[in-house]
């Protein structure tokens, strides 16, 4: 059933601040300056990962000033929950890959699971390399593989469930701006 209002603007009173908006803000523009660094000339092709990607990859792009292309998939695990399950592709890039060098943004490395069939989807489509950003990766040992890292990563944050710059708590809540945590989760 879907919270009342009361009950979601709660959750968001009650909820820890991990991070502030500051402390983001800042940890993307480091991200862009690496990313930069590694990519520029290289003509990349960006895939935003909708949709909790989505405020990461319009943060990000603006502060890429070289020829690249953005485009979007979408790809879901966890949906309404705060515990993830079998990836649906919502939406499979309609692009061609071959020859490139992809870089695939999103909000958050969790378990791994999400950005690891996404880059071999892209590699089975031809893609030359896959390169993968996220704002937060959430420290704990239940990683796909361990020792799982994304190539640029904004912000190691503790394993709590987390909403806030793209991430959500239950659909709401991805424009809170800041990193939170839920209050007992
Ligand atoms: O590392 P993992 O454990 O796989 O979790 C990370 C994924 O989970 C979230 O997506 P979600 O399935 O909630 O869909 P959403 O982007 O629409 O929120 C998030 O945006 C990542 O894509
Ligand atoms: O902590 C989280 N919050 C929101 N979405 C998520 N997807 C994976 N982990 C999380």
């Amino acid at each position: 059933m879907t919270d009342s209002h009361d009950e979601l603007q709660q959750v968001f009173d009650e909820a820890d601040c991990l991070c502030t908006e500051q402390e983001v803000q800042a940890a993307i523009e480091r991200m862009a300056a690496a990313i930069t660094d590694t990519l520029k000339g290289r003509d990349p092709l960006l895939f935003c990962v909708m949709n909790g990607g989505l405020i990461l990859t319009g943060q990000l792009l603006t502060r890429l000033c070289f020829p690249l292309q953005a485009e979007y998939l979408h790809a879901t695990r966890y949906r309404q929950e705060t515990t993830g399950g079998i990836l649906e592709w919502k939406l499979r890039p309609d692009v061609d890959m071959h020859g490139r060098t992809v870089l695939i943004v999103d909000d958050i490395l969790d378990e791994g699971t999400t950005l690891n069939a996404i880059a071999d989807y892209c590699i089975a489509q031809g893609a030359d390399e896959v390169l993968t950003a996220v704002l937060v990766d959430k420290q704990h040992d239940r990683k796909a593989r361990p020792g799982l890292k994304a190539d640029f990563t904004g912000l190691d944050v503790e394993d709590r469930f987390l909403f806030g710059y793209g991430m959500d708590y239950k659909g709401y809540w991805r424009n809170a701006p800041g990193i939170y945590a839920v209050k007992g989760l």
